[in-house]
């Protein structure tokens, strides 16, 4: 919008909120639609990003028919509207392509290793089928897709409630309330700040890159690392607790990042540590708001009719 492109943003708020773009409404360039994409859309515009779909495993897993459909359905949907209208597609596909990975780190060319019947897989083979729809509609209609790769990302705006490492650890921390490590926390991610991400999607949208790209940041750690680094920088006593590990979690991850270098010129520059305050910043605001503004319901006194005896 700064740049002076009008954008419709098209959300059902299933995992999304009003309030993180509520500061926009009014900006002439910005429109807002109440829409699922489950359902045909039919708005007249360039460029799609398709990032429709919750991507936290409790949010994708809380209605897993719901995922699938979001990422098959509703990515037909939005091919579809490509095709139409003539504009650019880009999907936003997942590092969980690769699946409980046996390379390392992942590039490109990693076919993956994905269970296709886990509790996962709506999701990871939910964005795999929309990766091959998207090819087939380059082959078959000439529409022009670009694919993004996207691994571990955090930031302001996520959902308090997200159930997420990064948001789950924060809050914890800032609660006083015990850090959950699921599993030993000997397995590994890395992750990147939410402008990174953005930068890239839009470099990837508007290069002529047309096969898949990993986006994320290689600085690799492990959950129990992540932990202890978070619990530091909030200054927290929170102590570590350690819960049963979650079925088929990858148990390492982190991107080769060597084509979006070479291909886009585009790396991550925001340190972990600048991200992860920026982030707990965040929600140290988000808890304090929640404070101020909690609607407490007050007990209604009882109705007592006349002239009936209650009988229990
Ligand atoms: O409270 C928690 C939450 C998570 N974890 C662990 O932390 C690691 C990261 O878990 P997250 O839920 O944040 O994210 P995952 O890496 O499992 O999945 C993510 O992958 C990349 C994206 O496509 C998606 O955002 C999401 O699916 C996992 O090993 C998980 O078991 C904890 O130890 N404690």
């Amino acid at each position: 919008m700064m740049d002076g492109h009008e954008v419709t943003v098209v959300d059902n708020f299933f995992t999304g909120r009003k309030r993180n773009v509520e500061h926009w409404i009014g900006h002439e360039n910005f429109e807002l639609i109440n829409h699922d994409v489950v359902e045909p859309l039919y708005i007249e515009v360039d460029q799609i990003y398709h990032l429709a779909s919750p991507a936290s495993p409790p949010n994708y897993m809380y209605n897993p028919i719901k995922t699938l459909k979001t990422n098959t359905i509703g990515t037909l949907n939005m091919l579809g509207l490509a095709k139409r209208v003539g504009a650019r597609l880009l999907l936003a596909s997942t590092s969980e392509v690769y699946g409980d990975p046996e390379v390392h780190p992942q590039n490109e060319e990693y076919w993956g290793h994905v269970n296709p019947i886990g509790p996962r897989a709506c999701y990871d083979e939910g964005k795999r089928v929309a990766e091959t729809m998207c090819y087939a509609y380059m082959k078959q209609e000439g529409v022009e897709v670009r694919v993004a790769r996207i691994f571990n990302t955090f930031g302001p705006r996520m959902h308090m409630n997200d159930g997420r490492v990064v948001s789950n650890f924060i809050l914890q921390a800032l609660q006083g309330e015990p850090l959950t490590v699921y599993g030993s926390g000997s397995q590994t991610r890395a992750f990147q700040y939410v402008s990174d991400l953005v930068n890239g999607l839009v470099v990837l949208m508007n290069s002529n890159v047309s096969s898949p790209v990993n986006l994320g940041n290689p600085e690799e750690h492990t959950i129990l690392e992540f932990a202890q680094l978070i619990k530091d920088l909030v200054g927290s006593g929170s102590e570590i607790q350690f819960l049963s590990e979650a079925q088929d979690d990858p148990q390492k991850r982190k991107p080769d990042i060597k084509k979006a270098k070479l291909m886009l010129g585009w790396e991550p520059v925001v340190p972990l540590e600048e991200g992860l305050n920026k982030a707990i910043h965040y929600f140290r605001k988000e808890l304090e708001y929640q404070a101020n503004n909690q609607y407490i319901p007050k007990p209604k006194p009882a109705r007592i009719k006349k002239g009936r005896t209650r009988h229990n």
